[in-house]
């Protein structure tokens, strides 16, 4: 068949432009990609061959090969994976079938800067062959088609790319990268061995590049060189990281993992890698992403982590191997039990999976409880930080019972071996104070970008609810930065605070200068300020912490209990029975906005404002579904005067009383972040006020 050419998706011609403008600065790791890729092919290779031997035809080895010609300008990549028809090139090689793509492109500024950051969270793949390539020519051929179905795809990573049919003796993929000029360097067997042991060492499969060895010059005066031998080298370890032991592994190892497996280019923030034994046998390598993805709100978006059954790829995004609060954790799970041929709909009715993800979400909750305890421990000393961890309990009240512990293979992975998931003292105790002094700040920063999601977990997991709660992180009035715990917010708690009191709003602004906090602030008392979106939803599932319950200071009637003296108790009830006409007034003008007016001792400073009954949902959260076009149950609030201010002692008697009822409705409605019904009336009810 002749060639063809076709356009890229409009997307990737996006993504093209910025890879060949934009992301000269480590244009290395191009080859970590292609090699990603090829043992990902490997892996669907073996895959697919579970159900049809008959793929490996006469090639059973997997393996990738590297090879270089200096004088051609050539780097090719090579795989005997699983290949790619005519069809498949030009689907998979010209466009982007990620979720949320077109979205994500929507989101670049075209400074190249910035952009660059983002598309480094949205991996560039294949695709980063153009960095250092002008021109790629794929060669492929699918496992199980004919020598003549093969496909030759070339582009020079413009707008668009050939393609024909050729005749391929091999299965599997060749990338061919004609290299820039300024790019050459990349065709030399040193550089390619160090690259591959800096981001593919921990690759399962076996990445081959040729020999090479020093020869003189034949003649007097001629120079020598480096010649290939003919014989194949294995450059990589081969064996998969997750298999080692833990202390084969370098940081940089598990680093490098991450960053292949993620298709993310910044480290990890922390990583939990262990083999569990007992009734359920799996090895677990879990990391915590340093930035959220640029879909983390994606509702379908899937968790990362890769299943395999005894070292085999069985699928990418095992959404079933953690609970939907922890789905940016990216990672690895080995498991011994489950059939080679597990399916997604077997996967969520086995009994092993949920044992593995009760017990991968035991694992990141502790890894999390250890950032947590670093963070407020930092800068002390080991000793003084042993002490604490051997009073914390790590990895208990867990909903499962520990596996049985079993006898211990020989050598190999046995430092990873957990066998009841409860990390002993000194290990956490050591790596406590490790983390402590390397990254003070770890834990504020997985609160920044995950710390919205995990407040999910409060009402989608029951039984890890009290160590959620106690990994929660709020701003509150004592605190512009949300670094307050619930734990400590109730040391700091006045003697005779009977609950821990919290006020959600759209805004850190909002919040800190909503009038309901003014008693709050009168008193010293400390109130957290909440502005996810979250909030209301998950803390309707958190009644208590640690025994005290948690109160909204917009909800219901304040009672401040022992923290109100007898005076101004008597002082409020007093005001109430002579603002009893006035009360009963404002509540005829009013009476299709409010079902209630009464007097309270919650403000200071303003005149009034809204509260809702204490079960019922703020105001907030109402204005949050109505928008999202969620049906929200029509509930009045009660309006709340301040018997002490100014303009309330005006409104008895006044020739305005009907314009100043409403102005006070609608200014406590704008103080807690809503609008009033009827903005322009509003207006000129203020004008003629003013005039
Ligand atoms: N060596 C290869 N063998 C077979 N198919 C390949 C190979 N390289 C790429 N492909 C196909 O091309 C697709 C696109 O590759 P690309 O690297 O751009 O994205 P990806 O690997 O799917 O995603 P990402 O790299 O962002 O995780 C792959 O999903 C795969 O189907």
């Amino acid at each position: 068949m002749s060639k063809q050419t076709h356009s890229f998706q409009a997307e990737v011609a996006q993504l093209l432009h910025l890879v060949t403008h934009s992301l000269y600065s480590n244009p290395e790791i191009f080859l970590r990609e292609l090699i990603s890729n090829a043992s990902d092919a490997c892996d669907k290779l073996r895959f697919e061959a579970l159900a049809n031997p008959s793929l490996y035809g006469d090639q059973p080895e997997l393996e990738v090969r590297i090879t270089f010609d200096k004088a051609a300008k050539t780097l090719t990549v090579t795989d005997t994976g699983i290949g790619m028809s005519e069809q498949e090139a030009i689907d998979h090689l010209g466009t982007i079938a990620k979720s949320g793509t077109k979205d994500f492109f929507s989101k670049l500024s075209g400074d190249q800067k910035q952009d660059a950051q983002l598309i480094g969270q949205f991996g560039v793949g294949f695709y980063s062959g153009f960095i250092v390539a002008d021109r790629i020519t794929v060669e492929s051929r699918r496992a199980g088609l004919p020598a003549n179905a093969g496909v030759r795809w070339v582009s020079k990573g413009a707008g668009d790319f050939e393609v024909e049919q050729i005749t391929r003796e091999q299965r599997g993929t060749s990338v061919i990268l004609h290299l820039r000029d300024d790019a050459l360097e990349f065709a030399d067997g040193w550089k390619l061995k160090e690259l591959i042991g800096k981001y593919s060492d921990h690759i399962a499969i076996p990445i081959k590049m040729e020999g090479e060895k020093w020869e003189e010059g034949k003649e007097e005066g001629q120079p020598g060189a480096m010649v290939k031998t003919g014989e194949w080298e294995t450059i990589n370890q081969a064996t998969a990281l997750w298999t080692r032991a833990k202390k084969d592994v370098t940081d940089e190892q598990y680093t490098g993992f991450y960053e292949q497996l993620a298709h993310d280019w910044q480290p990890p923030l922390a990583w939990t890698h262990n083999r569990v034994e007992g009734s359920t046998e799996y090895t677990q390598l879990l990391y915590i992403p340093s930035h959220a993805p640029f879909d983390l709100w994606d509702r379908d978006r899937k968790a990362g982590i890769k299943l395999y059954v005894k070292r085999v790829f069985i699928m990418d995004d095992a959404e079933q191997l953690v609970p939907r609060y922890l789905r940016f954790i990216k990672g690895v799970v080995d498991s011994a039990d489950l059939p080679l041929n597990v399916s997604r709909e077997l996967l969520q009715e086995s009994r092993d999976v949920r044992a593995i993800r009760e017990g991968n979400t035991r694992r990141v909750l502790g890894l999390l409880e250890d950032l947590a305890k670093a963070e407020t421990a930092a800068g002390a000393d080991a000793a003084e930080a042993a002490a604490v961890e051997d009073k914390v309990d790590i990895g208990t009240g867990d909903a499962t019972p520990a596996p049985e512990p079993t006898e211990l293979p020989e050598g190999g992975v046995t430092d990873v071996v957990d066998k009841n998931e409860a990390p002993t003292a000194a290990d956490a105790a050591a790596k406590f104070a490790e983390d402590a002094a390397k990254a003070p700040a770890k834990y504020a920063t997985f609160w920044r970008e995950f710390g919205a999601v995990l407040k999910e977990g409060l009402g989608e997991d029951h039984a890890n609810r009290e160590r959620i709660a106690k990994l929660l992180r709020y701003a509150s009035t004592t605190s512009d930065t949300p670094t307050v715990s619930l734990a400590d917010y109730k040391a700091r708690m006045k003697d005779g605070q009977k609950a821990i009191y919290f006020i959600t709003a759209d805004t850190l602004a909002a919040a800190k200068n909503s009038p309901q906090l003014e008693v709050f602030k009168k008193k010293g008392i400390e109130v957290l300020l909440m502005t996810d979106r979250v909030d209301e939803w998950s803390l309707s599932y958190l009644r208590d912490f640690d025994g005290t319950p948690l109160q909204s200071v917009a909800k219901g009637a304040v009672d401040l209990g022992d923290l109100q003296d007898e005076a101004e108790k008597k002082a409020a009830q007093e005001a109430a029975t002579h603002v009893k006409p006035l009360l009963d007034k404002l509540k005829e003008t009013l009476k299709d906005q409010v079902e209630d007016v009464r007097v309270t001792t919650r403000l200071v400073d303003s005149p009034a404002c809204l509260v809702v009954k204490d079960a019922g949902m703020s105001m907030q959260l109402a204005r949050m579904l109505k928008q999202a076009g969620q049906p929200v149950p029509e509930t009045k609030p009660a309006l709340e005067i301040n018997p002490e201010h100014p303009l309330v002692k005006k409104l008895d008697g006044s020739a305005h009383f009907d314009d100043l009822a409403h102005i006070l409705f609608d200014q406590a409605l704008l103080a807690e972040g809503g609008l009033p019904d009827d903005p322009a009336a509003y207006v000129r009810r203020v004008n003629a006020l003013l005039a």
